[in-house]
C-alpha cells in the first residue's frame, strides 16, 4: 500500500518490522471522520494510500501511555492471523502516533448486535464462535493472553468473519504474574468519573480471578469468550435480559454497583443466563459455554480442545440440517431452525435401548413370587414421589417407581438415582436397571437379581459411552458421568433394599427409623480402605474424603469410568421381612439427609397428611428451607392401610 521507508523502525528502535511500514509521509494518509472514542484512543475511519483503513490514535498524556503504545504496536507488528485485526501500517515517530488497521466494515459485534439487533442463525454463531476461538488458540500458542476478549473487540468483515482487536491489554504470560490487578486497572482501564458507566460493562467479561485480584492465566480469556459466545447466541446483554445497549447498561448499572457485580461473579458464582435449548443451540455448545466459564480456570478447557469441539459440533450440525425427507412445512426458515435435526443423546431413551426386555414373552414365568411362601402378613402399599431441582441449575436426580411390576400384585420396585458430572448414567440408569431386574429376576434370587441389575447397568452405560465417544456423538474428553443409586424391591412380606452409593432408605418400625441402607462415601473408614486397596487415592481436600482426580464423596456408583472397578457398581444388599409394625418406606437422595436425619424424616411424616406424594413433597420442601443446595428427590412408601384424615398415627 505504502512504500517502507529503510530504517523501518519507530522512533526508539524498539518495534521493526520487514512487511508493516512504521513511519509514514504525512502526504500519505487522511484521517476523515472519528468512528470511535474509546477510553483510551480515538479511532478514526481514513485513507491510506488510497485504501481505506482505520486509524487508532491513542490518547498520549504520560510518559506510561507512550510505553505502552510502543509495547503494543511490537506485539502486533509479530502477529499475523486471518482472525486478528490486521495492522497495515504504523507512525511511530513524533509527534504522531498511530496505528494503521484494514478497515472492517461490519462494526463491531457488541454494536452489531445491541445496536443493529442482528440474529445471528446457530451456523453464523459457530463460525464465529470457531473463528475466533482459533485467533485465541494462535495467540495462547505465541504465549499472547488478550486479556480484553469482548464484543466491542471483536470487528466484523463485510462477511461477517470475526477479527479481534484491541491489543491495549495484551500480554506475554511469562509476564503476568509480574503483574498485580492495581497495574491492570491503571493500565488504561476507566476508573472513576466520565468512565465510570462503562466500568461494569467491563467487569462483565472479567474472570472471577481477575476480580478477586488473584493470579491470571491464559485461561481469564477463556471465560471471557465463554460469556461472549452466550452473549451471541442470546443477544442479549449479560446479566440483563435486554437487547439494546442503552438501556441494558442502564439496567446494569441501576442493578449492581461494581461491588455487588464482582461480589456476586466471584462468591456466589453468579453467571449470565445461558442460551435456551429451544432456540436452536446445540446442547454440546451450551455445555462448552459453561466449561469455558467454571469458576476455577483449571477446568476450564483450553483453545486447543474449543476448536476442536467446536469444529465437530460444526459438522453435527451440517450433518443434521435439513435432510431431504422432511416435509415442505417443516423445511428450515433459517438458520435457527436447522438444529430441530441436530438429534442430541437422549440417555433415557439409550437406557430403553440398551436394556432391552428378553423375557416378555415368557407369560407363564413369574417373578420371585416362587421364592416365598404365602405368608399371614399381606402389607397394604399406597406410594408417591416428589423431585425438586432444589438450589441448583440443573437436574441431576431421576426415579422410577414400579408397583405391582410385570402385574404380580405382590412384587414391588422403587428406585432413585443422583447424578453427578452430568444427567446422563442417573437418566440412563432409571430406564435401564428396572428392565434388568425384571431380565434376571425369572432366574435369579431378588437378592442376585439386584445385584445383577446394579452391574449389568453400569456395564451398558459404559460401553454406551465408549460407543458414543467413538462414533463422535461425545465429544467431551474426560467426560465420566456417573449416579448413585438406590432401589427397594419387595415381593411378598420381604423387603430387599440394594444400595450403591450416598442415596439412602429407611423403614419407620414402631414409629422409629430403621436404616435399610449404608451411605457409601469416602469417610465411611472401610469403604475408603476398599477403594485404595483396590487402587484409587483417597484423600482428604477441604473438608472431607474424597476419591481419585475427579475428588468424588461416592466411593459406590454406576457409570464413574475413571474410577472403576474401584467405584464399584456393586450394591450392598438390606434384606428384612415386613410385619404389622412397619409403617413406611422413605428413600431418598442425598440431598435430602444433608439436612435431615432418619429421626427428623420420620416425625415430619407423623405430622403431615397421610398421603405418600404429599408427605415426599414435605420433606424436600423442608430440606430446601433447611438449606439443602442440591437436588432432591424423595419416594415415600406407606406399608399400611392410612386414611389421608388420619394425622397422628
Ligand atoms: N479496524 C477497524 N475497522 C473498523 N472499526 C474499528 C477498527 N478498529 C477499531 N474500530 C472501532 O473502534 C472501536 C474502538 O477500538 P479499540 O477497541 O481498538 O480502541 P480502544 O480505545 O482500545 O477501546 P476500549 O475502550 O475498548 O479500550 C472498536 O470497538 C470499533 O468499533
Ligand atoms: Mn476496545
Ligand atoms: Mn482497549
Amino acid at each position: 500500500m505504502v512504500e517502507i521507508v529503510e530504517p523501518n523502525t519507530c522512533v526508539r528502535g524498539c518495534c521493526t518490522s520487514s512487511t508493516i511500514p512504521l513511519h509514514l509521509p504525512p502526504s500519505s494518509y487522511a484521517l476523515l471522520a472519528p468512528i470511535a472514542r474509546g477510553s483510551e484512543s480515538t479511532v478514526y475511519d481514513a485513507r491510506l494510500g488510497g485504501a481505506r483503513v482505520a486509524v487508532k490514535k491513542p490518547v498520549l498524556s504520560t510518559a506510561d501511555d507512550l510505553d505502552k503504545f510502543h509495547r503494543e504496536l511490537q506485539l502486533l507488528c509479530k502477529l499475523d492471523h486471518p482472525g486478528l485485526a490486521k495492522l497495515v501500517a504504523a507512525h511511530a515517530r513524533p509527534p504522531n502516533y498511530m496505528l494503521f488497521f484494514q478497515f472492517y466494515e461490519s462494526r463491531n459485534l457488541a454494536e452489531k448486535l445491541h445496536v443493529q439487533e442482528w440474529n445471528p442463525s446457530i451456523d453464523q454463531v459457530l463460525t464465529i464462535a470457531c473463528d475466533l476461538g482459533k485467533a485465541l488458540q494462535y495467540l495462547h500458542n505465541l504465549g499472547i493472553v488478550h486479556r480484553d476478549v469482548k464484543p466491542a473487540n471483536i470487528l466484523l468483515d463485510k462477511d461477517l468473519r470475526p477479527h479481534l482487536a484491541d491489543f491495549g491489554l495484551a500480554m506475554y504470560k511469562k509476564d503476568l504474574k509480574h503483574v498485580s490487578v492495581e497495574n491492570w486497572k491503571s493500565s488504561g482501564k476507566p476508573t472513576g468519573g466520565f468512565h465510570k458507566r462503562n466500568m461494569v460493562g467491563t467487569l462483565i467479561y472479567m474472570a472471577p480471578e481477575i476480580l478477586r485480584k488473584d493470579i491470571q492465566t491464559e485461561k481469564s480469556d477463556v471465560y471471557s469468550f465463554g460469556i461472549s459466545i452466550n452473549e451471541l447466541l442470546t443477544g442479549v446483554v449479560p446479566y440483563t435480559d435486554l437487547r439494546a445497549e442503552a438501556q441494558a447498561h442502564t439496567v446494569l448499572e441501576m442493578s449492581y454497583t461494581e461491588q455487588q457485580l464482582t461480589a456476586a461473579v466471584v462468591s456466589e458464582g453468579l453467571r449470565p443466563i445461558l442460551a435456551h435449548r429451544e432456540a436452536g443451540a446445540p446442547s454440546d455448545l451450551l455445555s462448552l459455554i459453561k466449561r469455558c466459564w467454571d469458576p476455577n480456570p483449571l477446568h476450564r478447557p483450553s483453545f486447543d480442545d474449543i476448536v476442536e469441539e467446536l469444529t465437530l459440533i460444526m459438522e453435527h450440525v451440517e450433518k443434521g440440517s435439513c435432510p431431504p425427507s422432511v416435509s415442505p412445512s417443516n423445511q428450515c426458515q433459517h438458520g435457527m431452525m436447522d438444529l430441530q435435526y441436530f438429534k442430541e443423546l437422549n440417555w433415557f431413551d439409550q437406557g430403553e435401548q440398551l436394556a432391552r426386555i428378553t423375557n416378555a414373552e415368557k407369560s407363564n414365568m413369574r417373578l420371585w413370587v416362587s421364592f416365598f411362601n404365602e405368608s399371614h402378613y399381606h402389607p397394604t402399599l399406597s406410594w408417591g414421589s416428589f423431585a425438586t431441582c432444589g438450589r441448583r441449575e440443573t437436574m441431576e436426580d431421576t426415579h422410577f417407581m414400579l408397583p405391582q411390576m410385570c402385574n404380580e400384585k405382590d412384587v414391588h420396585a422403587f428406585g432413585i438415582f443422583d447424578g453427578h458430572r452430568g444427567a446422563a448414567a442417573a437418566e440412563f440408569s432409571a430406564r435401564a436397571l428396572p428392565v434388568f431386574l425384571q431380565n434376571t429376576g425369572y432366574t435369579c434370587s431378588p437378592t442376585d437379581a439386584l445385584i445383577e441389575a446394579f452391574t449389568r447397568t453400569d456395564e451398558a452405560f459404559r460401553d454406551g459411552l465408549v460407543l458414543h465417544r467413538n462414533s463422535k456423538r461425545i465429544f467431551q474428553k474426560d467426560w465420566h458421568p456417573g449416579c448413585t443409586a438406590v432401589t427397594a424391591l419387595i415381593v411378598r412380606n420381604r423387603l430387599f433394599v440394594a444400595n450403591a452409593g450416598d442415596c439412602r432408605a429407611i423403614l419407620s418400625r414402631s414409629g422409629h427409623p430403621f436404616p435399610m441402607s449404608k451411605d457409601h462415601v469416602a469417610s465411611c473408614a472401610d469403604e475408603r480402605m476398599r477403594v485404595i486397596k483396590e487402587g484409587i487415592e483417597v484423600k482428604w481436600l477441604v473438608d472431607t474424603w474424597r476419591v481419585g482426580p475427579a475428588a468424588l464423596q461416592v466411593t459406590r456408583s454406576i457409570g464413574d469410568d475413571d474410577l472403576k472397578p474401584a467405584v464399584t457398581a456393586r450394591p450392598e444388599i438390606t434384606e428384612t421381612s415386613l410385619a404389622a409394625d412397619d409403617e413406611l418406606l422413605v428413600m431418598a437422595s442425598d440431598g435430602l439427609w444433608d439436612v435431615l436425619s432418619n429421626e427428623d424424616v420420620i416425625s415430619i411424616i407423623k405430622d403431615t397428611v397421610k398421603e405418600p406424594a404429599m408427605c415426599s413433597k414435605r420433606l424436600a420442601t423442608e430440606a430446601v428451607e433447611r438449606g439443602s443446595k442440591d437436588n432432591i428427590t424423595v419416594v415415600v412408601v406407606f406399608l399400611r392401610p392410612v386414611s389421608t384424615a388420619e394425622r397422628i398415627y
